[in-house]
């Protein structure tokens, strides 16, 4: 019996990175001999085993078969008489079709290791048509890997556009849709998915209403070469920069400005409006993608607001404090943090501004911590109750921020 680690795993260790899950393949083995060394077989149908330590993935010699629509793209069969060759022909890409046993020797049929060293993103064959979220996938790698400097072979992108013609894409289940985005919105390069996605075609089928933004002009003074297309990107980028591997960010800064699409620069001068016409889009998307509420919720307050957020120092005292109130920031400080994220993001991710002080950021959470600290209690000491009361509070966390703001 030899056990190889398979996928993922490999091509990380090849990269130089910290591994995520292990996943194992067990060649000439027996579900009897898996049980007699303690492992727990899992599914009804696979013969996967899960190691009685770790926990890890061990799959019986086995094939793959066609993946139909199954939950992670493939499925796979008990199979004696199948190769790991054969295992590793239904991969994806070739980076992910290596397998490297106990002594470290590699089993590379299709030249991962190669492919690895000069950073090209490779289907193995021509089962990658299979499954259309392979699309995505490779879009995420390239967003992953994008500071390591890796490319989309070209006939690897010539199938990923036959895959995105065929229609296939527009069937893909959303959650596994909403999965790779969000893995790509928490990698290190959002824009590399963004721009892999529209290369091959896939981004107006996934995501219309961010392919829309592109060739959408900006404010002129914000850089005339930078449509509201890339605008997202760089903003994305700096979301993952500056709040790494945190998708509910990277997910209002992708879609805080999908109004713009809606309010074109030439009709409506600097886009006006365009925080109130991006909302419908946005629960388009939201809705179409089942996107979770904790990113919706963020998503929907910075499309509103962010403009708002840009002009907290030229704000009324009241407005400052209403604005918090909308923002739910007196239940949910952390929000409200991340929702000064976005804004710092969309502030910097402007080509030649990536430097630039953003003290709004700063001055949200001080006077949320400053109109917190009228406590509701002494508010109540005089005897005011309902409406009365609610007002009261407000006038005094008003007054709190009035004496607490920096000028503008
Ligand atoms: N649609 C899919 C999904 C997965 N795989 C294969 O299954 C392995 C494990 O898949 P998964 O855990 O989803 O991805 P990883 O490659 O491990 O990547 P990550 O580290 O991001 O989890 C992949 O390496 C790949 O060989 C595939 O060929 N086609």
């Amino acid at each position: 019996m030899e056990t190889y680690l398979v996928g993922g795993a490999v091509r990380d260790r090849l990269l130089g990175l910290t591994a995520g899950d292990r996943d194992y393949v067990v060649v000439g083995g027996t579900p009897e001999a898996m049980l007699a060394q303690g492992f727990k077989p899992v599914g009804r149908d696979f013969p996967v085993f899960l190691h009685p330590k770790t926990g890890e993935e061990y799959a019986l010699a086995r094939t793959e078969r066609k993946s139909g629509r199954g939950y992670r793209g493939f499925v796979v069969d008990a199979d004696p008489g199948v190769t790991l060759a054969e295992d590793l022909q239904r991969r994806d890409f070739t980076i992910n079709a290596i397998a490297q046993d106990d002594d470290g020797v590699l089993v590379d049929p299709w030249h991962g290791a190669r492919d690895i060293e000069q950073r090209v993103l490779r289907h193995v064959g021509p089962a990658f048509v299979e499954d259309p979220l392979r699309v995505l996938r490779a879009a995420r790698f390239m967003a992953r890997f994008a500071d390591l400097g890796f490319t989309v072979a070209p006939e690897t992108m010539a199938l990923m556009r036959e895959i995105v013609a065929s229609g296939e894409m527009a069937e893909l289940v959303p959650e596994r849709v909403w999965q790779e985005l969000v893995r790509a919105l928490a990698s290190k390069t959002p824009s590399a998915f963004l721009r892999t996605l529209r290369d091959c075609g896939a981004l107006a089928v996934v995501l219309p209403e961010v392919d829309a933004l592109y060739g959408v002009p900006q404010r002129a003074e914000y850089h005339p070469e930078v449509d509201t297309g890339i605008h997202i990107e760089l903003v994305c980028d700096m979301a993952a920069t500056l709040a790494p591997g945190d998708a509910v960010v990277g997910f209002a800064a992708l879609s805080h400005d999908l109004g713009k699409a809606l309010t074109p620069e030439d009709v409506l001068p600097k886009h006006l409006g365009h925080e109130h016409a991006g909302l419908a889009p946005l629960q388009a998307l939201c809705d179409r993608l089942k996107v979770p509420y904790q990113h919706r919720d963020l998503a929907k307050i910075a499309c509103r607001e962010h403009l708002n957020v840009h002009r907290l120092f030229e704000l009324r005292d009241r407005t400052v404090h209403e604005l918090l109130q909308r923002c739910d920031g007196f239940r949910q400080p952390a929000r409200l943090a991340q929702l000064g994220l976005v804004c710092e993001s969309d502030k910097r991710g402007r080509t030649g501004l990536e430097d630039a002080p953003y003290p709004q950021r700063e001055e949200l959470m001080r006077l949320l911590d400053v109109a917190q600290s009228v406590r509701a209690a002494d508010v109540a000491r005089e005897g005011l109750e309902g409406p009365a009361f609610g007002e009261a509070l407000a006038k005094a966390r008003i007054q709190a921020i009035h004496q607490a703001r920096t000028p503008a």
